[in-house]
């Protein structure tokens, strides 16, 4: 197992309720398996995982554990719940090893019977004025994106709904907008909000309230927005948020949940209780994108996801080998993630 870190300035800051992303720091994982090298990313964000030291920490720890014993006692070392991006990094490593051992796409590795060349993606914009959103969301339109995520709860609920209602006048009915609030709203604020984006066809509100509030966002479902829970998943147990009924979505992010597999097999599982899933990144690398990007392309009639998320970042880790075109991202179709390690440099 090698471990190699990097750091990537965002040239295209998001700016959300919860603060401002403008940097992403982690590791690229490498790990020979069945005969090839499997790579993987861990890009860990703190409040959402663990810090970039304990991340260090864990890979160190699990590097230690691959001298001399297999892969599954280096996953067993790597908590999913406390160095979840750690354990992301290997998990990722030993799926694009697998995958390619076994001459199959990622997502074919999770279904064999699955064939799937794009993804729906949305467009994501970060807070603004009411007009800097809607330039954004026209020129994600104009790029060929119909679904969009605004970032919410940095302003006033009466600003929020200037922008989603200036959006709405400039791009028309026909493009699918969804808010995601980080959190930052009260049972007060979020019940007024839900009451105005409900004429502005918003489809969906990712947590809108902080994320141990799984009563409030039971209450607010009902009304034609559905209620989207993101940082709820963290540190908590997806079965309890899915018996709690409190969501119409669950927003997986493998970075979050501990690896591909993880947020695979949660995605099945809230799809089989009725709640759609939504694999987002957490504005990741190429290997990490590609990973979540393929987590996806396992899951039949996914909706849009949050994983055009590539441009923000001044440089990356390789070349991005997918495409959005007509607001879907292309699928490689090659063995493993559809990155050749060789070409994965951290230094780049
Ligand atoms: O979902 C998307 O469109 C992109 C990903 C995203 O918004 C995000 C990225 C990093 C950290 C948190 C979040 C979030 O969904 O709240
Ligand atoms: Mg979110």
């Amino acid at each position: 197992m090698r471990v190699d870190p990097f750091s990537v300035p965002l040239s295209s800051p998001l700016s959300t309720a919860r603060g401002t992303i403008s940097e992403r720091s982690g590791f690229v994982v490498r790990y020979d398996h069945r005969g090839e090298t499997g790579v993987g990313e861990a890009t860990p964000l703190p409040g959402w995982t663990e810090s970039v030291d304990a991340c260090r920490r864990g890979l160190t720890d699990a590097a230690a554990v691959a001298e001399d014993a297999g892969h599954t006692d280096v996953l067993l070392s790597l908590d999913a719940a406390s160095v979840p991006a750690a354990r992301h990094g290997f998990a990722t490593a030993l799926l694009d090893a697998d995958a390619k051992a076994d001459g199959v796409p990622l997502y074919q590795w999770f279904d064999s019977e699955r064939q799937c060349d794009r993804v729906p993606v949305n467009a994501t914009v970060g807070d603004g004025s009411p007009s800097e959103t809607a330039d954004a969301v026209e020129q994600a339109v104009k790029a060929g994106y119909d679904c969009c995520k605004l970032k919410v709860g940095k302003r006033t609920v009466d600003k929020d709904i200037e922008r989603i209602r200036t959006v709405r006048e400039r791009v028309g009915d026909d493009v699918t907008l969804r808010a995601d609030a980080n959190g930052a709203w009260s049972r007060d604020q979020a019940e007024d909000a839900f009451d105005r984006l409900a004429p502005l066809d918003v489809a969906y509100v990712e947590q809108p309230l902080p994320a141990d509030d799984l009563a409030g966002h039971a209450a607010l479902r009902g009304n034609g927005v559905g209620v989207a829970l993101d940082e709820s998943l963290v540190d908590r147990r997806v079965d309890s948020v899915l018996d709690a009924d409190a969501a119409d979505v669950l927003i997986l992010k493998p970075m979050v949940l501990g690896g591909p597999g993880n947020a695979h097999t949660l995605a099945l599982r809230a799809r089989e209780q009725g709640v759609e899933p939504v694999i987002t990144t957490t504005i990741d690398a190429v290997v990490a994108r590609l990973a979540a990007l393929h987590v996806a392309a396992a899951i039949p009639d996914i909706g849009a996801c949050g994983l055009a998320t590539g441009d923000r970042l001044a440089a990356d880790l390789a070349t991005d080998p997918t495409t959005i075109t007509d607001g879907a991202m292309s699928v490689p179709q090659t063995t493993g993630l559809g990155l050749d390690p060789a070409e994965v440099q951290p230094d780049a």
